[in-house]
């Protein structure tokens, strides 16, 4: 399975052409829908959340709700559109018209200053546009499609937030009750008390026009063993996955299991010994489901940091681009804090990782067959 997305923040949409997926499984706007929900609800949002309600629409792929094997082709409209068609269009423009809107003020921490310099653009917006987080809708729409794959094969992912702004829940176990906590929260969180200190960390944040990061997790249960492989460097499975949260907007770390606690124990606390009971399981999981750079069955848990937002209502120091002079931001609307949508969409490529592996591992073409290949293989390790 392969995968473009295209689009600019207010431009008409975004677009994804989805190559590899087995025909027959079953698929309906609706999967993603949800999910693209999910992403937009998020205590320390902006304005811009208010004015999209990201509803995808499949082109191609999809006949009487279930995948052809065909390209599947998904669009989703920028809503905000409406408002920047003279300022996003395709049709030439006159100079004067051009300096008039031209960005020339870089924010720290976004990708202004460096893309333009990459790529010459002097208006900051051709770059601004393309590295907002405005994309990650598409690479949720994406990934819906492969947790949709996933849960047919009783695989489940599950995305949350840990911290923000330094505060952090505690400890917590993935059942029932943490699931419906986190799914029904306006951060994403399984522990409400602490999900009640983030929100005023959030208010005063936005009050002192300041903004705020995070950790979120993700959890992935019933994966077959063998996912990936040692054999080569590029095959190792959490590598790739490492790759994919990293790709995330305002991503600047990744980490697996006890992650970077590791480093401050022994290896008689560090590895997840091996029990037979009916099959080999473990009876820890310091290592997040990983060993040599496959999965070993046990829950999968990556956590990443997210940075602050880059963009403050509180002035930053910076230059701008024509005079050279020094300038006092001034912007228009930005989010306080992202991590709870951060941790749906690193949900959703997560999926899509291990929907690819699986792809990679059976036969794809057809997904009746797929499932029952993986049905065999879980059997032949339970019996190994
Ligand atoms: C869901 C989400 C929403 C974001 N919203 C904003 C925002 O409103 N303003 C902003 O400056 N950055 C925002 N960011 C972060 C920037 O997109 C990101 O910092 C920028 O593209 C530079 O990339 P880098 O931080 O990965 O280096 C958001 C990120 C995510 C994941
Ligand atoms: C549009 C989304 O997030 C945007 C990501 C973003 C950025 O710079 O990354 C900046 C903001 O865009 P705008 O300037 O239009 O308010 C966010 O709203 C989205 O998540 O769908």
């Amino acid at each position: 399975m392969r995968y473009l997305t295209a689009g600019e923040s207010h431009g008409p949409q975004l677009t994804a052409i989805i190559d590899g997926l087995p025909a027959g499984l079953p698929l309906n706007e609706s999967d993603i829908n949800n999910e693209l929900a999910k992403r937009q609800v998020g205590y320390g949002r902006g304005g811009r959340m208010k004015i999209e309600s990201d509803k995808v629409q499949i082109t191609s792929g999809l006949r009487h709700g279930k995948t052809l094997g065909s390209p599947l082709t998904l669009i989703i409209q920028n809503k905000d559109w409406e408002n920047w068609q003279s300022v996003m269009g395709t049709a030439p423009v006159t100079e004067k018209e051009k300096l008039k809107r031209q960005v020339t003020k870089p924010r720290p921490g976004h990708a202004d200053l460096v893309g333009g310099m990459k790529y010459g653009h002097r208006d900051l917006r051709n770059v601004l546009e393309r590295s907002s987080a405005r994309e990650t809708a598409m690479r949720v729409a994406i990934g819906a499609v492969a947790k949709k794959l996933l849960s047919e094969l009783d695989i489940t992912t599950m995305g949350f937030v840990k911290s923000i702004g330094g505060i952090s829940i505690d400890s917590y176990e993935m059942n029932e009750e943490s699931v419906s906590t986190i799914e029904s929260s306006d951060l994403r969180c399984p522990d409400e008390s602490q999900a009640v200190k983030m929100r005023t960390a959030i208010d005063q944040a936005k009050q002192d026009g300041d903004t705020l990061g995070g950790v979120i997790s993700v959890q992935v249960n019933n994966l077959p063993v063998g996912l990936g492989s040692y054999v080569q460097w590029d095959q190792k499975l959490d590598a790739k996955l490492a790759f994919a949260i990293q790709s995330i907007n305002a991503i600047k770390g990744v980490e697996f299991g006890d992650g970077f606690e590791l480093a401050a124990h022994p290896g008689s606390e560090g590895m997840d010994p091996i029990e037979w009971n009916n099959g080999y399981s473990r009876t820890t999981n310091h290592l997040g489901g990983f060993e040599g750079g496959m999965t070993t069955g046990q829950p999968v848990i990556v956590n990443a940091v997210m940075k602050p937002i880059p963009t403050l209502y509180k002035p930053l120091q910076s230059v701008d681009i024509e005079t050279k002079e020094a300038y006092q931001a001034s912007i228009e609307r930005s989010d306080a804090c992202a991590v709870p949508a951060a941790s749906v969409i690193a949900e959703n490529v997560t999926a899509t990782v291990f929907a690819e592996a699986i792809l990679d591992k059976f036969d794809a073409d057809q997904f009746d067959q797929l499932k029952a290949q993986i049905k065999d293989y879980r059997q032949a390790c339970q019996n190994f």
